[in-house]
């Protein structure tokens, strides 16, 4: 038996509820109407907690076999309802339906990762006796759940991302209200449906949909969510610490994730894996490349074989399986990146080949000479424009590559060794990638950044690490 979602309700205290005030979700690719969804209120907000606190309240945990059952159940319905999934991925952000499959593939892994890690969260003894005067003295150390996570997701894995936060949540025995972006919340509601579907109880999921700050605010002050776990710019994690009061907060935040190529790498592959990388989601992509720092000896051929490959690209519908790139997540979006290289071209840099835009379509874009002030270089693009820098040597792209405020991953290609091992070393990030780009992650590893790219680390068994605290217990036995 399934649940009924169509869009038009969002998941509230076990209901699927409508409003009269809604949203609309279009497609970025031509603007047309895919569904609404119910305008959510702050006291909408209010209910999903405290429905949710209800439960908490009752001290009666899901045991470790029901998460693990309901988790398992919910990736088969995912993996079920696979199709589907990636069609709405695809409609409703900017994936293409081939990247769309594959992010479905990760949540359905996220969710079998947070069913196995909820078998392993394990405490353990504490030898109390290391003091004089605790001779007597046994005891261990346990994890309990915070409580009520609170999780808000930005729109450019608008599945996958609610399913990093949302199974390791579960998986430690918490309760979950989800806030996803209103520009792509139906991904979120679909995989509530398949939770539910699971044999879920209610009062551990509310998916409710509305708009940033006017939803998102009751939801991080409130004193009974116990952790937010943040996904999206730095502008708003900023605001979110601001607002949170005293909890624990995970965020996942923005990057310019710099790529570097020395002269002994094997060019084919470092050129095919970083094109990828550039333009992968249209470019919008926390981990995705944007820039790229090329020793001197191989910077021409690397670029002409860069440019050669970036020109391969095929931008267009989303749906077509022959797609390579579609639109950005929205015109404005599109209309920003444009001013932004017209900017740096005004500063000096050179289009080697894209710069064109249509409606939300962005044609993949490579510069070069980028003035390393301009806002191309500084600052976060999230958009299919990658900028190339010739370096004099391994030091100098180092240093380049952490002259930004940002620092979630990056990529070197070399076969040396102790040039990879300096580059892991002296990089100001959370992941370097030898012999690929910044864009490789699985979802079993850390992720998570330095600097304005966040605080503490995703990934299941370390999202779980921060969705729970320890608590002691001490025997003082009577001998
Ligand atoms: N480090 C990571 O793992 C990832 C980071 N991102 C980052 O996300 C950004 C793009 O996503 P967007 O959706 O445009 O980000 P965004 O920051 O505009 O929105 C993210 C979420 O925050 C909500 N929000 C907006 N204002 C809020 C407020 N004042 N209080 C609470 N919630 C609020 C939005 O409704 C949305 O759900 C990029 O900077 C990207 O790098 C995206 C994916 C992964
Ligand atoms: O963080 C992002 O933008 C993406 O989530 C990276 S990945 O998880 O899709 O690799």
């Amino acid at each position: 038996m399934t649940t009924e979602v169509t869009g038009q309700k969002m998941l509230i205290a076990g209901e699927w509820k409508e409003k009269d005030e809604t949203i609309e979700v279009r497609d970025p690719g031509d603007n047309s109407l895919i569904d609404t969804v119910p305008a959510a209120s702050a006291n909408d907000m209010n209910e999903a907690i405290e429905w949710a606190k209800q439960e908490i309240d009752q001290k009666r945990r899901l045991p470790v076999h029901q998460r693990i059952e309901i988790l398992n159940r919910a990736a088969d319905n995912v993996n079920e309802r696979k199709e589907t999934f990636a069609t709405i991925i695809a409609r409703e952000g900017s994936k293409t339906i081939n990247e769309a499959r594959d992010e479905v593939d990760r949540t359905i892994q996220i969710l079998r990762i947070s069913a196995e890690e909820a078998r392993r969260i394990q405490g353990e003894t504490i030898s109390f006796d290391q003091v004089p005067g605790s001779e007597n003295r046994v005891g261990y150390y346990t994890y309990f759940p915070v409580g009520i996570v609170g999780a808000i997701t930005a729109f450019n894995d608008p599945l996958n991302l609610v399913a990093h936060k949302v199974g390791p949540a579960l998986a430690s025995g918490n309760a979950v209200v989800v806030k996803p972006t209103s520009v792509t919340p139906l991904s979120a509601l679909y995989l509530g449906e398949a939770l539910l579907d699971a044999g879920l109880p209610s009062a551990l999921l509310s998916v409710v949909t509305g708009k940033g700050s006017e939803l998102g605010d009751p939801l991080v002050k409130h004193p009974d969510i116990r952790m937010v776990s943040f996904t999206g710019g730095l502008e708003t994690g900023e605001q979110i610490t601001q607002k949170s009061g005293v909890k624990k907060l995970r965020m996942e935040l923005g990057s310019n994730s710099p790529v570097i190529v020395l002269n002994d790498a094997d060019l084919e592959s470092a050129v095919e894996k970083t094109v990828s990388g550039s333009f992968s989601a249209a470019g919008q992509n926390c981990i995705g490349v944007q820039r790229v720092f090329i020793e001197k000896d191989v910077v021409d051929t690397f670029t002409e074989q860069f440019v050669h490959e970036t020109k391969q690209l095929t931008m267009g519908d989303k749906l077509s399986e022959d797609t390579d790139m579609g639109p950005m997540i929205s015109e404005d979006e599109a209309k920003r990146i444009e001013q932004w290289v017209n900017e740096a071209v005004e500063e000096g840099a050179e289009i080697l080949c894209g710069g064109e835009r249509q409606g939300a379509y962005y044609t993949p874009t490579v510069l070069t000479n980028v003035p390393k002030h301009s806002k191309i270089a500084c600052e976060e693009a999230f958009a299919p424009v990658v900028s190339l820098f010739s370096v004099e040597d391994l030091e100098e792209a180092i240093k380049q590559a952490n002259d930004v405020n940002f620092g979630l991953q990056a990529g070197i290609f070399t076969p040396n060794i102790d040039k990879a091992h300096e580059a892991i070393e002296k990089l100001e990030v959370g992941g370097v990638i030898v012999n690929d780009s910044s864009d490789y992650r699985i979802d079993a590893m850390p992720f998570g950044g330095v600097k304005g790219s966040g605080i503490g680390r995703e990934g299941v068994r370390f999202a779980i690490e921060s969705m729970t605290e320890k608590k002691v217990a001490c025997f003082n036995l009577a001998r």
